[in-house]
Protein backbone atom coordinates (compact mmCIF):
# COMPACT_ATOMS: atom_id res chain seq x y z
CA UNK A 1 0.00 0.00 0.00
CA UNK A 2 2.99 2.76 1.53
CA UNK A 3 5.02 1.65 -2.07
CA UNK A 4 2.14 2.36 -4.37
CA UNK A 5 0.94 5.70 -3.12
CA UNK A 6 5.07 6.60 -3.28
CA UNK A 7 5.52 5.16 -6.87
CA UNK A 8 2.28 7.18 -7.80
CA UNK A 9 3.71 9.90 -6.77
CA UNK A 10 6.96 9.86 -8.72
CA UNK A 11 7.56 8.04 -12.32
CA UNK A 12 10.80 8.28 -12.22
CA UNK A 13 11.13 6.27 -8.65
CA UNK A 14 9.38 3.70 -11.09
CA UNK A 15 11.88 3.51 -13.35
CA UNK A 16 14.86 3.39 -11.05
CA UNK A 17 13.23 0.74 -9.13
CA UNK A 18 12.55 -1.50 -12.20
CA UNK A 19 16.16 -0.67 -13.47
CA UNK A 20 18.27 -1.41 -10.58
CA UNK A 21 15.82 -4.36 -9.74
CA UNK A 22 15.00 -3.73 -6.15
CA UNK A 23 12.72 -6.20 -4.43
CA UNK A 24 11.23 -4.46 -1.46
CA UNK A 25 9.17 -7.12 0.54
CA UNK A 26 6.53 -5.73 2.61
CA UNK A 27 8.40 -4.58 5.77
CA UNK A 28 11.45 -3.14 4.37
CA UNK A 29 10.50 -0.04 3.79
CA UNK A 30 13.95 1.20 4.04
CA UNK A 31 14.84 0.94 0.34
CA UNK A 32 15.49 3.53 -1.29
CA UNK A 33 12.33 5.03 -3.46
CA UNK A 34 10.07 4.44 -0.78
CA UNK A 35 12.24 5.36 2.32
CA UNK A 36 12.58 8.97 0.31
CA UNK A 37 9.49 9.60 0.09
CA UNK A 38 8.18 7.90 3.45
CA UNK A 39 10.94 10.37 5.05
CA UNK A 40 9.79 13.60 3.32
CA UNK A 41 5.96 12.30 4.06
CA UNK A 42 6.80 11.99 7.66
CA UNK A 43 8.58 15.18 7.94
CA UNK A 44 5.96 17.45 6.43
CA UNK A 45 3.31 15.11 8.35
CA UNK A 46 5.04 16.05 11.58
CA UNK A 47 5.60 19.69 10.93
CA UNK A 48 1.60 20.34 9.76
CA UNK A 49 0.87 18.45 13.14
CA UNK A 50 3.16 21.03 15.33
CA UNK A 51 1.81 24.01 13.42
CA UNK A 52 -1.72 23.32 14.11
CA UNK A 53 -1.73 22.54 17.37
CA UNK A 54 1.15 24.23 18.99
CA UNK A 55 0.51 22.23 21.67
CA UNK A 56 2.31 18.94 22.66
CA UNK A 57 0.02 15.81 23.39
CA UNK A 58 1.61 14.85 26.61
CA UNK A 59 4.26 16.91 29.32
CA UNK A 60 7.94 16.63 28.18
CA UNK A 61 9.84 16.30 31.24
CA UNK A 62 12.94 18.97 31.60
CA UNK A 63 15.97 17.44 30.50
CA UNK A 64 17.77 17.22 33.93
CA UNK A 65 15.01 15.31 35.50
CA UNK A 66 14.80 12.57 33.03
CA UNK A 67 16.75 9.89 31.19
CA UNK A 68 17.00 9.93 27.31
CA UNK A 69 14.72 6.46 26.96
CA UNK A 70 12.27 8.84 28.97
CA UNK A 71 12.63 11.55 27.12
CA UNK A 72 12.65 9.92 23.38
CA UNK A 73 9.15 8.43 24.97
CA UNK A 74 7.93 11.89 25.94
CA UNK A 75 8.94 13.27 22.92
CA UNK A 76 7.13 10.29 20.56
CA UNK A 77 4.10 10.19 22.52
CA UNK A 78 3.62 14.65 22.10
CA UNK A 79 4.65 14.23 18.49
CA UNK A 80 2.13 10.97 18.02
CA UNK A 81 4.47 8.65 16.25
CA UNK A 82 7.84 7.03 17.00
CA UNK A 83 11.23 7.56 16.17
CA UNK A 84 12.63 5.42 12.76
CA UNK A 85 15.54 4.57 12.06
CA UNK A 86 15.06 3.98 8.46
CA UNK A 87 17.86 5.98 6.66
CA UNK A 88 17.00 9.53 6.05
CA UNK A 89 18.49 9.81 2.65
CA UNK A 90 18.48 6.60 0.16
CA UNK A 91 21.73 5.06 -0.56
CA UNK A 92 23.56 7.23 -3.45
CA UNK A 93 22.86 6.18 -7.03
CA UNK A 94 25.10 4.05 -8.83
CA UNK A 95 27.63 6.53 -10.98
CA UNK A 96 29.42 6.49 -14.02
CA UNK A 97 32.84 7.88 -14.26
CA UNK A 98 34.33 8.21 -17.58
CA UNK A 99 38.01 8.71 -17.72
CA UNK A 100 39.89 10.14 -20.68
CA UNK A 101 43.12 12.27 -21.58
CA UNK A 102 45.94 12.40 -24.09
CA UNK A 103 48.31 9.16 -25.03
CA UNK A 104 50.22 8.97 -21.93
CA UNK A 105 48.92 11.22 -19.28
CA UNK A 106 48.35 8.43 -16.68
CA UNK A 107 44.67 7.33 -17.66
CA UNK A 108 45.72 3.57 -16.82
CA UNK A 109 48.04 4.29 -14.41
CA UNK A 110 45.73 6.46 -12.07
CA UNK A 111 43.12 3.64 -12.71
CA UNK A 112 45.03 0.73 -11.64
CA UNK A 113 45.76 3.13 -8.60
CA UNK A 114 41.89 3.60 -7.54
CA UNK A 115 41.28 -0.27 -8.24
CA UNK A 116 44.01 -0.72 -5.29
CA UNK A 117 42.26 1.60 -2.96
CA UNK A 118 38.43 1.60 -3.64
CA UNK A 119 35.51 -0.72 -3.24
CA UNK A 120 32.59 -0.72 -4.98
CA UNK A 121 34.08 0.19 -8.40
CA UNK A 122 33.65 -1.56 -11.54
CA UNK A 123 36.22 -1.02 -13.97
CA UNK A 124 34.91 -1.71 -17.40
CA UNK A 125 37.81 -3.73 -19.45
CA UNK A 126 38.26 -2.19 -22.35
CA UNK A 127 38.73 -4.81 -25.27
CA UNK A 128 41.64 -3.67 -28.28
CA UNK A 129 43.37 -5.15 -31.18
CA UNK A 130 46.19 -3.43 -30.27
CA UNK A 131 49.35 -5.99 -29.05
CA UNK A 132 50.18 -6.70 -25.50
CA UNK A 133 52.31 -4.03 -23.28
CA UNK A 134 54.83 -5.52 -20.98
CA UNK A 135 53.52 -6.15 -17.55
CA UNK A 136 50.01 -6.00 -18.92
CA UNK A 137 47.50 -9.10 -18.27
CA UNK A 138 44.84 -10.04 -20.52
CA UNK A 139 41.33 -9.67 -19.12
CA UNK A 140 42.83 -7.44 -16.59
CA UNK A 141 44.04 -4.32 -17.94
CA UNK A 142 42.38 -5.10 -21.51
CA UNK A 143 40.96 -7.68 -23.66
CA UNK A 144 43.37 -8.46 -26.30
CA UNK A 145 41.89 -9.79 -29.30
CA UNK A 146 42.82 -9.88 -32.76
CA UNK A 147 40.97 -7.11 -35.25
CA UNK A 148 38.50 -9.67 -36.96
CA UNK A 149 37.54 -10.48 -33.21
CA UNK A 150 37.16 -6.60 -32.33
CA UNK A 151 34.84 -6.78 -35.55
CA UNK A 152 32.54 -9.79 -34.44
CA UNK A 153 31.84 -7.96 -31.19
CA UNK A 154 31.02 -5.00 -33.63
CA UNK A 155 28.72 -6.83 -35.51
CA UNK A 156 27.32 -7.99 -32.79
CA UNK A 157 26.28 -5.45 -30.96
CA UNK A 158 28.62 -6.43 -27.94
CA UNK A 159 30.52 -2.25 -27.79
CA UNK A 160 28.55 0.58 -26.30
CA UNK A 161 31.68 2.58 -27.73
CA UNK A 162 34.69 1.94 -30.36
CA UNK A 163 36.99 3.61 -32.28
CA UNK A 164 39.74 3.10 -34.39
CA UNK A 165 42.72 4.85 -32.04
CA UNK A 166 46.22 4.86 -33.31
CA UNK A 167 45.48 2.18 -36.25
CA UNK A 168 44.41 -0.21 -33.44
CA UNK A 169 40.46 -0.80 -32.50
CA UNK A 170 39.45 0.11 -28.74
CA UNK A 171 35.90 -0.40 -27.42
CA UNK A 172 33.82 -0.42 -24.35
CA UNK A 173 32.13 -4.14 -23.73
CA UNK A 174 28.65 -3.45 -22.53
CA UNK A 175 29.09 -6.93 -20.38
CA UNK A 176 28.91 -6.91 -16.86
CA UNK A 177 27.87 -3.41 -17.14
CA UNK A 178 24.32 -3.52 -16.32
CA UNK A 179 24.74 -6.24 -13.99
CA UNK A 180 27.00 -4.89 -11.81
CA UNK A 181 25.42 -1.29 -11.83
CA UNK A 182 22.64 -3.05 -10.68
CA UNK A 183 24.55 -4.42 -7.26
CA UNK A 184 25.27 -0.38 -6.91
CA UNK A 185 28.45 -0.61 -8.61
CA UNK A 186 29.88 2.28 -10.01
CA UNK A 187 31.24 1.95 -13.43
CA UNK A 188 34.68 3.12 -14.26
CA UNK A 189 35.44 3.91 -18.29
CA UNK A 190 38.61 4.45 -19.80
CA UNK A 191 38.47 6.40 -23.16
CA UNK A 192 40.44 8.10 -25.74
CA UNK A 193 39.01 11.72 -26.46
CA UNK A 194 36.95 10.35 -29.20
CA UNK A 195 35.68 7.56 -27.11
CA UNK A 196 34.52 10.37 -24.67
CA UNK A 197 32.62 12.35 -27.42
CA UNK A 198 31.08 9.42 -28.24
CA UNK A 199 29.68 8.42 -24.41
CA UNK A 200 28.95 12.16 -24.25
CA UNK A 201 26.53 11.48 -27.17
CA UNK A 202 25.14 8.79 -25.41
CA UNK A 203 25.45 9.36 -21.98
CA UNK A 204 24.46 13.18 -21.67
CA UNK A 205 24.69 14.38 -18.25
CA UNK A 206 24.02 11.03 -16.60
CA UNK A 207 28.00 10.07 -16.38
CA UNK A 208 30.61 12.46 -15.47
CA UNK A 209 33.61 12.86 -17.14
CA UNK A 210 37.07 13.40 -16.05
CA UNK A 211 39.98 14.77 -18.09
CA UNK A 212 43.71 13.60 -17.45
CA UNK A 213 46.50 16.20 -18.19
CA UNK A 214 50.16 16.21 -17.33
CA UNK A 215 51.26 20.17 -15.68
CA UNK A 216 52.93 20.52 -18.38
CA UNK A 217 54.30 19.11 -22.40
CA UNK A 218 57.48 17.87 -21.70
CA UNK A 219 56.38 16.02 -18.76
CA UNK A 220 54.24 14.58 -21.02
CA UNK A 221 56.11 14.07 -23.98
CA UNK A 222 58.93 12.30 -21.40
CA UNK A 223 56.83 10.11 -19.81
CA UNK A 224 55.65 8.95 -22.92
CA UNK A 225 59.68 8.64 -24.33
CA UNK A 226 60.27 6.84 -20.90
CA UNK A 227 57.79 4.48 -21.39
CA UNK A 228 59.30 2.87 -24.25
CA UNK A 229 56.29 1.05 -26.12
CA UNK A 230 55.97 3.52 -29.63
CA UNK A 231 57.94 3.66 -32.00
CA UNK A 232 59.81 7.08 -33.31
CA UNK A 233 57.09 7.76 -35.53
CA UNK A 234 54.17 6.65 -33.08
CA UNK A 235 55.34 8.77 -30.72
CA UNK A 236 55.60 11.81 -33.29
CA UNK A 237 51.75 10.98 -34.22
CA UNK A 238 51.00 10.87 -30.42
CA UNK A 239 52.45 14.01 -29.29
CA UNK A 240 50.42 15.85 -32.06
CA UNK A 241 47.78 14.49 -31.50
CA UNK A 242 47.97 15.21 -27.83
CA UNK A 243 48.46 18.91 -28.67
CA UNK A 244 44.71 19.23 -30.27
CA UNK A 245 43.20 16.97 -27.52
CA UNK A 246 43.93 19.39 -24.68
CA UNK A 247 41.18 21.84 -26.30
CA UNK A 248 38.51 19.24 -25.76
CA UNK A 249 39.27 19.72 -21.64
CA UNK A 250 36.53 22.20 -21.40
CA UNK A 251 33.72 19.63 -22.44
CA UNK A 252 34.74 17.45 -19.95
CA UNK A 253 32.82 18.18 -16.19
CA UNK A 254 36.40 18.16 -14.49
CA UNK A 255 40.09 18.48 -15.11
CA UNK A 256 42.36 16.74 -13.01
CA UNK A 257 46.00 17.65 -13.44
CA UNK A 258 48.41 14.14 -12.77
CA UNK A 259 51.72 15.75 -11.94
CA UNK A 260 55.11 14.22 -12.60
CA UNK A 261 55.58 11.96 -9.52
CA UNK A 262 51.95 12.91 -8.15
CA UNK A 263 50.08 10.38 -8.96
CA UNK A 264 48.71 9.94 -5.80
CA UNK A 265 47.57 13.34 -5.31
CA UNK A 266 45.46 12.93 -9.29
CA UNK A 267 44.29 9.56 -7.53
CA UNK A 268 42.95 11.43 -4.71
CA UNK A 269 41.45 13.95 -6.59
CA UNK A 270 39.41 11.88 -8.80
CA UNK A 271 38.25 9.74 -5.81
CA UNK A 272 36.73 13.43 -4.32
CA UNK A 273 34.99 13.69 -7.47
CA UNK A 274 33.67 10.74 -7.00
CA UNK A 275 32.38 11.43 -3.57
CA UNK A 276 31.80 14.70 -4.68
CA UNK A 277 29.29 13.50 -7.45
CA UNK A 278 27.91 10.96 -5.28
CA UNK A 279 26.60 13.19 -2.54
CA UNK A 280 24.65 15.13 -5.26
CA UNK A 281 21.05 14.52 -5.03
CA UNK A 282 20.18 12.99 -8.12
CA UNK A 283 16.30 12.39 -7.32
CA UNK A 284 15.54 14.05 -10.17
CA UNK A 285 17.75 12.50 -13.01
CA UNK A 286 15.96 8.90 -12.42
CA UNK A 287 14.32 8.97 -16.24
CA UNK A 288 17.86 9.58 -17.41
CA UNK A 289 19.03 6.32 -15.28
CA UNK A 290 16.08 4.58 -17.11
CA UNK A 291 17.76 5.46 -20.72
CA UNK A 292 21.02 4.37 -19.44
CA UNK A 293 19.29 0.66 -19.15
CA UNK A 294 18.87 0.52 -22.29
CA UNK A 295 22.20 1.51 -23.58
CA UNK A 296 23.97 -1.22 -21.80
CA UNK A 297 21.67 -3.95 -22.61
CA UNK A 298 22.77 -6.38 -24.97
N1 LIG B 1 52.06 11.16 -12.12
C1 LIG B 1 52.96 10.48 -12.85
N2 LIG B 1 54.25 10.75 -12.70
C2 LIG B 1 55.19 10.07 -13.42
N3 LIG B 1 54.93 9.09 -14.29
C3 LIG B 1 53.64 8.78 -14.47
C4 LIG B 1 52.59 9.44 -13.78
N4 LIG B 1 51.41 8.91 -14.17
C5 LIG B 1 51.71 7.96 -15.08
N5 LIG B 1 53.02 7.86 -15.26
C6 LIG B 1 53.75 6.98 -16.21
O1 LIG B 1 53.53 7.54 -17.49
C7 LIG B 1 53.43 6.51 -18.47
C8 LIG B 1 52.12 6.65 -19.20
O2 LIG B 1 51.05 6.31 -18.32
P1 LIG B 1 49.82 5.41 -18.79
O3 LIG B 1 50.30 4.25 -19.61
O4 LIG B 1 48.98 5.13 -17.59
O5 LIG B 1 49.12 6.48 -19.76
P2 LIG B 1 47.76 6.31 -20.58
O6 LIG B 1 47.09 7.62 -20.50
O7 LIG B 1 47.00 5.14 -20.12
O8 LIG B 1 48.36 6.10 -22.05
P3 LIG B 1 47.69 5.41 -23.36
O9 LIG B 1 46.44 6.16 -23.66
O10 LIG B 1 48.74 5.59 -24.41
O11 LIG B 1 47.45 3.97 -23.02
C9 LIG B 1 53.54 5.19 -17.72
O12 LIG B 1 54.86 4.73 -17.84
C10 LIG B 1 53.21 5.57 -16.29
O13 LIG B 1 53.82 4.72 -15.35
Amino acid sequence: MFRKICFSFSRSANLHSSFFHIHTPGSQISHRPSSRLFTCNRFSTSYTKMGDTHKPKSTIPQLDKATKPELLRALETSLGSSFSRDPICPPPNPLVIVISGPSGVGKDAVIRKLREGRENLHFVVTATSRPMRPGEVDGKDYYFVSKEEFLSMVEKNELLEYALVYGDYKGIPKKHIREYMGKGYDIVLRVDIQGAQTLRKILGNSAVFIFLVAENELELVERLIDRKTETAEALLVRIATAREEVQHAKHFDYVVVNGEGKLDNAVKLVESIIDAEKAKEKWGNWPEAGALAGLFAH
